[in-house]
């Protein structure tokens, strides 16, 4: 995809401390670890081909996670690339990052969803030695999965509190119905898990306004939405996490300036932008600021404030939200005397 912002814009959004609550690890991969793994496991070159960047719809988006989840399958490999991806959140001036991803049962590879979650685990210490970000985990339920494996996904993230810190909803928007995951997520309100879920990524009204009424803690997406859910979605003042190149890329959205970030931010909708496969998209939190500074007009101060503003949407506890807003102000103090 070619550039959508300048040099200046991407400059200005990677000096930005930033908050990312929306990233899947295993869309959020380097693509040089991607073939280094594809090599070391012999994976099928036809296989590799799918790997290869490009717009893709939304269905092909999803066999390129097949693709990855093939390369991805030992414990080892999961402490690494998480790693390795918490590693270039933080490089990308990321502070807070709330890392999401699929717990996932696989007997064939010796593994389960809690040595799974485990593994991942080690990977985030690692990266804290490393570096000053903040890490928390969201536990994924993927839409092909069952109401059982859906609870044990609640059970476990309870288990891992407070490392975990909530559950998300998401897959394929085309596979699975609403009714066979909600009694694992009423389950989870009830243990204290926050809950942000997938919504609207295809146009499905009757999911969508189930999914307003059980009334997440946050959304994810919400592109295809006609004006009753229009109506109840700002009714409902949920914030929404959007991730720009990702809603264009797989076609949900025909351009950046026509993307709904624009009618939210405008009707004060809580929003917050997000990377949702950085990996996959060939971006970064920065870019994606940047390109809503160009495809929206947004001033720094603007930028700064989305950033700013993004810290009470996380799934911390006041006090920790409040260190974060710290830093912010200590940023702010120094640099916006020059912002425009
Ligand atoms: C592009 N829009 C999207 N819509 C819905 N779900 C998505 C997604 N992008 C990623 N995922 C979900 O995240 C998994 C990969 O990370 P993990 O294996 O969990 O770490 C995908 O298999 C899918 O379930
Ligand atoms: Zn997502």
């Amino acid at each position: 995809m070619s550039a959508h912002y300048t040099e200046q814009q991407l400059s200005f959004c990677t000096s930005l401390p930033k908050v990312e609550l929306h990233a899947h690890l295993n869309g959020s991969l380097r693509d040089s670890t991607i073939r280094e793994l594809a090599l070391q496991k012999n994976l099928d070159p036809s296989l590799t081909k799918v790997l290869e960047k490009g717009d893709r719809t939304l269905s092909e988006v999803f066999q390129v996670f097949g693709v990855i989840h093939q390369v991805t399958t030992d414990h080892a490999t999961l402490t690494r690339i998480t790693q390795e991806v918490i590693e270039d959140f933080a490089a990308d001036n990321v502070q807070y990052l709330e890392l999401r991803t699929t717990p996932k049962d696989r007997p064939e590879h010796g593994m389960t969803k809690r040595s799974y979650t485990e593994a991942v685990i080690r990977g985030l210490r690692l990266a804290e030695q490393g570096c000053t970000t903040v890490v928390r985990l969201l536990l994924s339920i993927d839409r092909r999965e069952d109401a059982a494996a859906a609870m044990a996904t609640v059970q476990l993230a309870a288990e891992l509190s407070p490392c975990v810190v909530g559950i998300d909803l998401s897959g394929n928007p085309t596979v699975g119905t609403w009714e066979t995951w909600e009694p694992a997520l009423q389950h989870a309100r009830k243990l204290g898990l926050r809950l942000t879920i997938h919504a609207a990524e295809v146009y499905n009204p009757s999911e969508t306004k189930q999914i307003l009424e059980f009334r997440p803690d946050r959304l994810g997406h919400m592109c295809c939405l006609d004006d009753n859910l229009e109506k109840q979605f700002y009714d409902s003042l949920i914030p929404v996490e959007l991730c720009l190149s990702s809603n264009i890329i797989t076609e949900s959205v025909g351009s950046f300036p026509d993307h709904h970030f624009l009618p939210f931010f405008q009707a004060g909708h809580p929003v917050v932008l997000c990377t949702d496969d950085s990996g996959v998209f060939e971006t970064s939190l920065s870019k994606e600021y940047a390109i809503a500074a160009q495809a929206f007009g947004l001033s720094q101060k603007d930028l700064w404030q989305l950033s700013y503003q993004a810290i009470q949407h996380t799934f911390l506890s006041r006090e920790d939200q409040q260190k974060l807003r710290e830093s912010w102000n200590e940023h702010y103090a120094t640099h916006s005397h020059t912002w425009n």
